[in-house]
This record gives C-alpha cells, structure tokens and sequence, in this order.
C-alpha cells in the first residue's frame, strides 16, 4: 500500500521553500567568501544563478521587455566590465523566474510572498558575463522598480512553480502515480522474458531488473549498490526498448553521467543524439551532439547551403558603390537570416523528432528542444544523486509515458549545504502564521490540501530524492536490486552487504578472492598485500583530533562540516606508513587512494603523504562517491573521550567509504570513539574486530618514522 498520496501544490510549495532554504544557506557562504567563481548547488543543478543585477532593460521583438542582468559587481569583487557568471545550468530557452534575492533581516520584512513579487520569462541570450530574459508579459511598473532598486536578484528555473500551478486536470496517470494519488499497475507474475539477450553475460539479478523495468507500466526502480554494473544494466534495458519500438529520453545529474551512457550505447549503432552545449561534452561523444549534427547531417546540407549564400552576400556589401545598394543588400541579408533560422530551427526538430534515444542532464531536457516531445520511456542514471526538484525538470517539460530510476539511495545524496532544517522550519512557521493570518481575514478554517501539506512537509527535504520519495510511497515491490558485484574482495564486501543491503550482495567469481599480492604487476606478498581488510585501531587516547579553526574549515569546505572540520596528524602519520609500506611491496601509488570526510584532515595528509606519493589519489569520502582504487586506506579522524562522532554517523557516508576498494581496505581510527557513534558504528568497529587484520599502532614507531623521513 502507499503511504499518503501527496498532495501536488502542497509538494511543490514545499519544495520551493527548501530550495529558498538553500539559497539562503549558499548565500550566507558566498556573502562571507565572496566568491564568484564556486558554482552553488542550486547553479550546479541548473536550477538558479544567484547574485544578479540588472544592467540594462530594452524593448525586444513584438514590444517584449528584455532584462539584461550581470553579476552584481559587490560579490564580483572590484573587477571592472562585468565579472563571469559562475558556471551554472541555466541556458537559452529555459523559463526562469526573475525574483529578489532574500537576504537576512529583509526576509522577515517582506515575508508577504517575495516569489509573487518577481517576473517571469524566457532566457534570450546567456553570456559569459551577462544573460538576457524576455519577460513573458509585460510587467507592471511597480515590480519592475522594486527589482531594479539595488537589490540582489536570483534567477530561478521556473519547473517547481509549474508544478504547483499545474491543473488536475492535467494530471497524468503517470504523474497520478507518482505522488500516490494512484497504486502503480500490478504486474503480471512471473514477469514475460524478451525473446533474446543482447548481452550473453548479464547476470540473473540483472535480467530480473530489466524485465521488471520492461513489464512495468509508469514507475520502476534499479537499485545498484556499488559496483553492481547499473549503467551495465541500464544499456542492455536500452536496447530492449529500442528493440520494441520504444522512444527513450536518458538523464543524468551531471554531464559525465550521460556521456558514460552515450559512449557505452555507441558500438551498438544506436540512432542517438546527445543535446547539451558541446564544450561541456566528452570529445567521444560529439558525434552524436546535436549542435554538431545540426551542421553536419545530411538534413543539414540546406541549412549549410544558406549560410553559404548569406556569406558571400555579406562579402558583396563591399562591391556596393552607394547607400542605396548596400541598404538593398542588407535587406536581402536580413530575408536570408529569417530563412536560415526557420531552416535551422527545422533541421533541428526533424533531428530530434527522427532520433529514437535522446540523451541529455536533467536540466539540459528542460530545453525548448523538447518541449511537449513525447517519449515512452524516460530513463534517469544516477537518480539517487539528483535534487527531485531537477528530475523534475524533464518530467515536466516532455510527455513521459513510464519513468525507470537508477541509483543507490544507501549511498550519499545530492550535496546540499541547508540540510533544510533551521531555515526551513522558520520559513514554514512564517508560512503557517501567514496563512492562520489569512484563513482568519477570510474567515475560513485551514483547508484540506493545508492539512495534507503538513505531511509533505515532515516527510520531505531537499536532499530527499525522487528515488527514495517513491520508494517510501511505494515500498520496495515497485525496485528490483541488482546484487552481483563486481568490484570488492568478498571480505571487503561483506560489512555493506550484510548491514545496508540485506546480505544480498554476492562477489563475483573474477574478484572474489583477488588481493594486492596478485596484481597484474609484481607485488611481493607481505603482511599488508595478502591482506583484504586491515585495521588500525587507535584506542587508547593517544591519537587525539584536534577541530581546526574556523577560518581553515571554511577555505577548505565544500559543504562538509564547515567551521567545525577536525584533523588528527597521528592518524596522517600512520596512513603514510601505510602507504609507504604498500609501495615498498610493490603497489604504485596511483592504484592507492586516501580518503577521509574531514577536510582539514585532507589538507594535512596532502602535506604529509602527497609530497612522497604525488600520484596517490587523496579525496574526501563525498568527492570519491562513484569512483574505485584497488587499495582504498580510510582515516576516520574522530578521537576524543567524548565520543563525539560528529557527521561520520552518517551511514551512507560510512559506505561510500568502505565500498572503494576493490583489493585492499584499510581502515584507520579510534574504535573507543567511533564504536560509540551509533549502532552502525559500533558493528562496523565490532566487524573489523573480528575479521580485519588487527594492528594498534605505536605512536613512539611514527614520531620516530616521522623524525626518520624528514
Ligand atoms: N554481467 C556482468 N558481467 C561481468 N562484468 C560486469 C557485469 N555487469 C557489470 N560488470 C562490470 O562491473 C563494473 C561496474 O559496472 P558499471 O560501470 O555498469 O557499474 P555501476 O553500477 O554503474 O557503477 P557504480 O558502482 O560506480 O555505480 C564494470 O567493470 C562492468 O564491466
């Protein structure tokens, strides 16, 4: 059964108050840093440019206002002639909403509705330094003037307001399912099989998920825990759809996301384009770029043909003997423009509408491209690293008739720097009070949909994913799980599996057994290389951490424990000796990563370990989501006699850790500390106990490593 249906505006209202929150958040960071070059969250997802500034406003085509905004030159720093908009996801065509930015005592002056204040329109032009909206009406003057005055703008992609004005009418069975207003359809068991695999080597998990993807009819899940082969999975169900007739739209958060996919569905032939601005695009796979195609497809050559022809009148307006003449030849220029652009728009459409697999980011499907375009499949990889809000984007702009999701929801979510809970509980209050406020003046009770909200509200943040709301409305029957994996030794596997993922998971036969000392090179066989799980157990106070000031915390921090970041140089020590202990073995270092969640620990080990081993891959835990090493060391940092454990609680950050390894996990850190974090911990520091090579460190041995190296 489904929990609660949701109630859409509700959702959506709601939703528009956390990415409020967050802009709050990032603003009191870009306040403080004064940094134009970071790119937020928020402009990252495509969802918003902050910081903007109008800098001039003129009448466009068909008497339309035209806004020219630029970054406001207080956050730009002093650069004169305009300073470049950090690197965001906002592009041409995209419905954006123009709206004052909220800042601090302001907020709570103006909380009647700062959203209804701002203007609307369609991004014209995006420059490297200033970017122009055409407003959809004409905006009355007085909202124009309370813009202009000084003020802050942000710039919001228009989706979630969307969302909330949408009719029921429009509600689409598929939208029906996903907020619950609808069961999803049962499917018939046991669940048809496709007539042929394309891919002989799938394993049976992997199969299951593609017909269960294939046999649902509006939502289905691909759980892949870590090294499972989802994008593996998610190519072959690609294929089938294709097989069957199917259109599909493929999305991911991030650029590199889609591109892994289109550079794997490309030895298949398959009829693809890849929208999105080809500078941004892998070299692999510009091929299948639209922009590229729209200049070198054969549906092109009448759109080259013209440029041609505009070309060489551009060159005759030389020959012109008078005004006369050359005014004629600049009319003719501007028919052949207009021509060009309808051929070109043409080109384009017929592109897309011909091809069967469009791919894109989610944000890059909001385009004008695609609007309205109809697609029996939209796929998303990645979806546990996508905001909802910019899944959103897609599901709002095309006509989709079955959504399949791919991701890990155990592992970490999008970073978001709010984590909603302050700013949003106050703006909620705010809104609460407003609306009692209302409800009295209008003399009503509260609504129905104001009720439900509330249970949005509760169960909703930002960092709340599309994946893990479907799951919870749901429940597992609408996932299937994939559960070979491909990467860890079995032992290094078996904490995650049996803790997060039901002791599903299963170590393939190639990986299984494989240990450093067998590695395609020559590494000798050691106390360290023959080992899978290592543990430096620090107990006993003698490896204490230390919180570096705020100041160092903030430089470094990329939305992880700012301000309050720690660091322990004995545990930096000892993650030296191990490295230098592996590399004497044989191991090189680029197949050696360090990581740990602390950044200020980070810094110090890249004093201390990168200076040795400048090949060596040093990461924070959150950086290192998606990516491999055979030999993973981890520094948990945390060690004080309060056993305070600070956000190394978090278990999804606790497995992205120790799933990175495919031969060699090593763990450092203070199992006194750690193990009293929470129950997770405590069985983690149990586990390694009793099946990790156990080692407790000398902390004389490293102060004289240390004096030794220098
Ligand atoms: N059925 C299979 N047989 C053999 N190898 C496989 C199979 N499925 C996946 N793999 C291998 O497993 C590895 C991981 O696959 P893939 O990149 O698709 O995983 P993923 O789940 O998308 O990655 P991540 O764990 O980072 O999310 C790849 O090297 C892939 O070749």
């Amino acid at each position: 059964m489904p929990s609660t249906p949701v109630d859409i505006p509700a959702f959506a209202s709601h939703q528009l108050l956390l990415l409020d929150a967050e802009l709050q958040s990032e603003l009191s960071e870009t306040s403080l840093l004064v940094s134009s070059s970071t790119p937020s969250t928020l402009s990252r997802a495509g969802l918003a440019i902050l910081n903007l500034q109008i800098s001039s406003q003129r009448t466009g085509l068909g008497g339309k206002t035209v806004l020219e905004l630029a970054l406001d030159p207080a956050v730009a720093g002093s650069r004169k002639g305009g300073a470049d908009i950090p690197e965001h996801g906002i592009k041409v065509g995209d419905i954006v909403g123009v709206q004052e930015q909220p800042v601090g005592s302001a907020r709570r002056k103006e909380k009647a509705g700062l959203r209804e204040r701002g203007v609307e329109g369609v991004v014209g032009r995006v420059g490297r330094d200033r970017l122009e909206v055409v407003l959809g009406k004409d905006p009355e003057g007085e909202e124009l003037g309370g813009l202009g005055t000084g003020g802050r703008l942000w710039m919001m992609n228009q989706t979630m307001s969307n969302l909330k004005a949408l009719p029921e009418s429009a509600y689409t069975p598929f939208i029906r399912v996903l907020f619950g207003l609808t069961m999803p359809t049962p499917l018939p068991v046991p669940l048809p099989t496709p007539l042929t695999w394309l891919d002989p080597t799938l394993n049976p998990s992997q199969k299951d998920a593609i017909r269960f993807a294939l046999a649902s009819r509006e939502i289905a899940l691909i759980h892949g825990p870590p090294g499972t082969g989802k994008t593996h999975t998610l190519i072959e169900l690609i294929l089938q759809l294709l097989s069957q007739n199917l259109r599909i739209l493929v999305c991911g958060p991030s650029n590199i996301s889609v591109d892994n996919i289109v550079e794997r569905l490309a030895p298949h032939k398959v009829p693809m384009i890849r929208l999105g601005h080809p500078a941004r695009l892998l070299p692999s796979v510009l091929s299948h770029s639209l922009d590229i195609l729209t200049r070198t497809s054969d549906a092109a050559a009448i759109v080259q043909d013209i440029r041609r022809e505009m070309d060489a009148k551009q060159a005759s307006i030389r020959k012109a003997r008078n005004g006369r003449e050359r005014r004629v030849v600049y009319g003719e220029l501007r028919e052949l423009r207009k021509e060009f652009r309808i051929r070109e728009r043409g080109c384009v459409e017929g592109l897309i509408r011909g091809s069967r697999v469009v791919l894109a980011t989610l944000h890059g499907a909001g385009g004008f491209h695609l609007k309205g375009q109809e697609f029996d499949v939209v796929v998303v990889d990645e979806a546990s690293q996508a905001l909802e809000a910019q899944c959103w984007v897609p599901l709002m702009w095309v006509k989709a008739g079955k959504l399949v999701l791919a991701g890990d929801h155990l592992q970490l979510p999008p970073t978001i720097k709010s984590l909603n809970t302050k700013e949003v509980k106050k703006a909620e209050k705010e809104k609460k009070t407003d609306k009692k406020t209302k409800a009295r003046d209008d003399g009503e009770g509260e609504t129905e949909k104001g009720e439900k909200s509330k249970d949005v509200n509760k169960s909703t943040t930002l960092e709340t994913t599309l994946f893990d709301r479907l799951l919870d409305l749901h429940g597992p029957s609408i996932k299937r799980m994939l559960t070979t994996q491909y990467r860890m030794h079995e032992k290094i596997m078996r904490f995650p599996s049996d803790e997060l993922y039901e002791s599903k998971l299963v170590a393939a036969d190639a990986v299984k057994a494989r240990l450093l000392k067998d590695m395609p090179y020559e590494v000798s066989d050691t106390e360290d290389t023959k080992e899978p799980v290592v543990f430096w157990d620090t107990q006993g106070g003698d490896f204490p951490e230390k919180t570096e000031d705020e100041e160092i915390g903030k430089k470094a921090g990329k939305g992880m424990s700012l301000g309050e970041s720690k660091s322990n140089e004995l545990e930096a020590a000892l993650v030296k000796l191990h490295v230098s202990n592996l590399v004497e073995a044989g191991l090189k270092p680029e197949d050696i990563a360090v990581v740990t969640p602390y950044n200020a620990q980070l810094a110090i080990l890249s004093q201390l370990v990168k200076e040795d081993y400048p090949e060596i891959e040093l990461g924070s835990v959150d950086g290192f989501q998606g990516r491999e090493k055979e030999a993973v060391i981890v520094s948990l940092v945390r060690s004080n006699p309060e056993h305070d454990v600070g956000f190394l609680g978090e278990k999804r950050r606790l497995n992205v850790a120790m799933t990175r390894p495919k031969r060699h996990l090593c763990v450092i850190g203070d199992s006194e500390t750690v193990g009293r974090g929470s129950k997770f911990l405590k069985k983690w520091m149990e586990f390694l106990e009793e099946n990790a090579d156990l080692r407790y460190p000398n902390v004389s041995d490293l102060y004289v490593d240390e004096r030794n190296s220098g």
